[in-house]
């Protein structure tokens, strides 16, 4: 397998067939960029159920997670609620992106068509949760939350 050679098949449907599918910018990108099918304008605050015209067909054992963009995070604020958001392989309905601006003064307008999210389709595992009485002993124990300290400044 070479990184620029996508080995994996999915099936998707345009809902919206005046818009491209979600396609990578590079080759070797982990995500595949989603479009937004309508224009909408988030207040400082507000978020948004946004469509992104695709419905797909995973292949069983993998899921696809919508994760935001860096670059729309850092210039405008712009985020996902649920980051990542969860893409079951057996959903058959439109992908759907909740969007949030984060900019305590500035509205974010986007328009139909401009890259919003980008989808990292994955392969899990589907765990056999078995009860036990009792866990084994590790290194970190329970602590967490801050149990190793801050930002290590001295
Ligand atoms: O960002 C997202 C997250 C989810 N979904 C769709 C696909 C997913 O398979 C389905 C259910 O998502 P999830 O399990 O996260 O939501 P839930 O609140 O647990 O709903 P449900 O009870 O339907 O599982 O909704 C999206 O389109 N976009
Ligand atoms: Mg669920």
């Amino acid at each position: 397998m070479t990184p620029d050679l996508p080995h994996l098949t999915v099936d998707v449907v345009r809902l919206d067939t005046d818009l491209p599918l979600p396609s990578y910018a590079h080759p070797g990108d982990a995500g595949a960029d989603l479009l937004t099918t309508v224009d909408v304008t988030l207040a400082p605050g507000e978020r948004a159920m946004v469509p992104t015209g695709i419905a797909l067909a995973l292949p069983d054992g993998y899921v696809a997670l919508v994760h935001p963009r860096s670059g729309l995070a850092a210039r405008h604020g712009l985020s996902i609620v649920n980051t990542p958001g969860t893409i079951d392989a057996g959903y058959r309905g439109e992908v759907k992106v909740m969007l949030i601006n984060h900019d305590p003064r500035e509205p974010i307008e986007l328009r139909r068509g401009d890259r919003i999210a980008q989808l990292v389709i994955q392969r899990f595992e589907r765990a056999r949760f078995v009860e036990v009485g009792e866990l084994p002993d590790s290194a970190r124990g329970d602590g967490g939350y801050g149990s190793t300290g801050g930002f290590g400044r001295s």
